[in-house]
């Protein structure tokens, strides 16, 4: 028996296997939709073999999860499985460790640093702007373009030159690049539902043997996506090391000391700090496949939802392109930090895509301890009583629902499921202001909130503001006759079809004429 036993929520799925399928599988958004509406913010799921699990979006219960890192972390399947394939980056480690990490992190991702950056994004999205020009005729209706490969190159060339100084593709010719490659299937691979679940079994695994012996067997095991993990743990290695070492001795002979990249900054940082402070060689490499994956899928995934929604929305586009043009035109040039973000409809269109569309669709945390998990509102046990506050058993798993929380009608009003920049331009609900979303970003759970928020949420915003607006003032966007099936994982992708593995979405883009 289990103090969660009395909580609503859906039937087993199976015994051995309970909802985790269902919560994991890439086309499982219905079902995350339906428990959300049919049993409220506080959830029981079953878990694997027989265990219970919490799925919520009830603010208070959120907050105390994502906050309070002493009762509540990542759980050590998800670390020790990060770890494997990114090293021991910022999300592969816990307790005092990631404070550490974090701490020497935090500045290079500030506001005063970013304003430096600016000039290397408009330089790669004029290439980006470029590249596209020359493959979409400009006396047509237009061309089908993969939006979604353009937007991650983008995005890796960005991350690659603001974030550790090294130009991974100069957006010139079309060859495929192992690190590339890599980078887009992490998400993919790692979070697809029988990966998740063999995932659950690292700890045990960890402790059978060397990690010769671990690597042997994932090389044999007969699952393709186990395979392909350890491929792309591979190309991401290799390539991250190359690059650090070559950054490390430049900094040591004493070259590239203004280099203003996220790494460089980071390494010189580390020389400077005190023993105590210093983090060691294998953390710092740990960064660079940790942040660049980080940062590069969900903003690429991002932006190219916007632009589809946007072929989807043509007088959206038309009154975006309008502000963007009005505002290059009065500035007589590209918009600098300010003037971007002094955009309204602009922000409305990113806030509500990252609203509705929250690239990465849940977090998971483990109860480290027993725990008293309060609520924002009592809910209705199964027995009829009101439960005010919920007994959480240590071990338990618990999944934090952005999306559920981004489109919950209680708060967002009857229209939250729908795609509406406008409502950014109005008041918000009253309903929301009081609900102390525990989000560090607009009331939205999309960058989360707590000790291990998205500690890149201002690049990626000020990545997508550059990146949209030079592709809407240049460019028109309809949609192909290409389907876009968008599916669940650890952060949301695109293919032409439910069948398809191949992350990729296609959109008919068009030259803007003058006038
Ligand atoms: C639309 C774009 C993005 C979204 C939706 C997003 C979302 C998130 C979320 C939800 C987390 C927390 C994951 C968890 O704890 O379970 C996270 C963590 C993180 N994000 Fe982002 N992110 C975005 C872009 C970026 C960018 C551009 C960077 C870097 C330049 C970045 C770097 C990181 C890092 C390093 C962490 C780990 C923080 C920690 O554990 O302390 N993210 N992100």
């Amino acid at each position: 028996r289990s103090s969660l036993d009395k909580l609503p929520g859906p039937p087993s799925g199976s015994f051995l296997l309970g909802n985790a399928i269902q919560l994991s599988d890439r086309r499982g958004w219905d079902f995350h939709t339906s428990i959300a509406r049919k049993y409220g913010p506080v959830i029981k799921v079953h878990w694997l073999f027989g265990t219970l699990g919490l799925y919520i979006f009830d603010p208070l219960a959120m907050s105390q999860v994502i906050k309070d890192t002493a009762k509540y972390d990542e759980p050590s399947w998800y670390i020790g499985t990060n770890h494997m394939m990114l090293g021991p980056g910022i999300l592969s480690v816990a307790g005092d460790t990631h404070k550490k990490q974090r701490k020497m992190l935090t500045p290079v991702f500030s506001a005063k640093h970013l304003r430096t950056v600016v000039p290397i994004f408009y330089r790669v999205t004029d290439k980006l702007i470029e590249a596209i020009s020359s493959r979409v005729p400009t006396h047509s209706e237009g061309a089908g373009v993969d939006v979604l490969g353009w937007m991650s190159r983008a995005a890796l060339e960005l991350i690659g030159q603001a974030g550790i100084g090294y130009s991974f593709d100069p957006l010139t010719e079309d060859k495929p690049d192992a690190y590339a490659d890599a980078v887009k299937n992490f998400a993919p691979v790692t979070t697809a539902s029988e990966i998740l679940l063999l995932r659950q079994l690292a700890p045990f695994f960890e402790r059978l043997g060397p990690a010769w012996l671990h690597r042997w067997v994932m090389e044999k095991m007969p699952v393709r996506n186990v395979r392909r993990a350890v491929q792309i743990t591979d190309a991401l290695y290799e390539r991250s090391l190359e690059i650090f070492r070559t950054k490390k001795a430049a900094l040591e002979a004493g070259e590239d000391t203004d280099a203003k990249d996220i790494m460089s900054i980071l390494l010189r940082a580390n020389m400077e700090a005190s023993g105590e402070d210093q983090l060691p060689e294998d953390q710092l490499l740990g960064q660079m496949s940790t942040i660049i994956f980080a940062a590069m899928d969900t903003t690429s995934n991002a932006m190219s939802r916007t632009l589809q929604l946007l072929a989807e929305h043509p007088e959206v586009q038309t009154k975006l392109r309008r502000e963007i043009v009005d505002a290059k035109l009065a500035a007589g040039g590209p918009l600098d930090y300010d003037k971007l973000h002094a955009l309204p409809y602009l922000d409305a269109v990113c806030r509500e895509t990252l609203r509705l569309h929250a690239p990465g669709p849940q977090a998971v945390r483990v109860a480290l301890e027993d725990a008293v998990l309060p609520l924002s509102h009592p809910v209705r046990a199964t027995d009829g009583t009101l439960l005010h506050e919920v007994a959480v058993p240590r071990g338990t798993n618990i999944f934090v629902s952005v999306i559920a929380c981004n489109r919950n009608e209680a708060l967002w009003g009857p229209d939250a499921g729908e795609w509406k920049p406008e409502r950014w331009l109005a008041p918000l609900p009253a309903a929301l202001e009081s609900a102390s979303i525990p989000g560090v970003y607009s009331n939205l759970m999309t960058f989360l909130g707590g000790a291990r928020s998205c500690i890149g949420f201002t690049f990626s915003q000020l990545e997508m503001m550059v990146v949209l607006s030079e592709m809407i003032a240049n460019f028109t966007f309809a949609p192909s006759e290409k389907p876009v099936v968008w599916n669940l994982s650890g952060i949301s992708y695109p293919t032409v079809s439910t069948e398809s593995t191949k992350p990729e979405l296609w959109l008919k883009v068009g030259v803007v004429r003058e006038g």
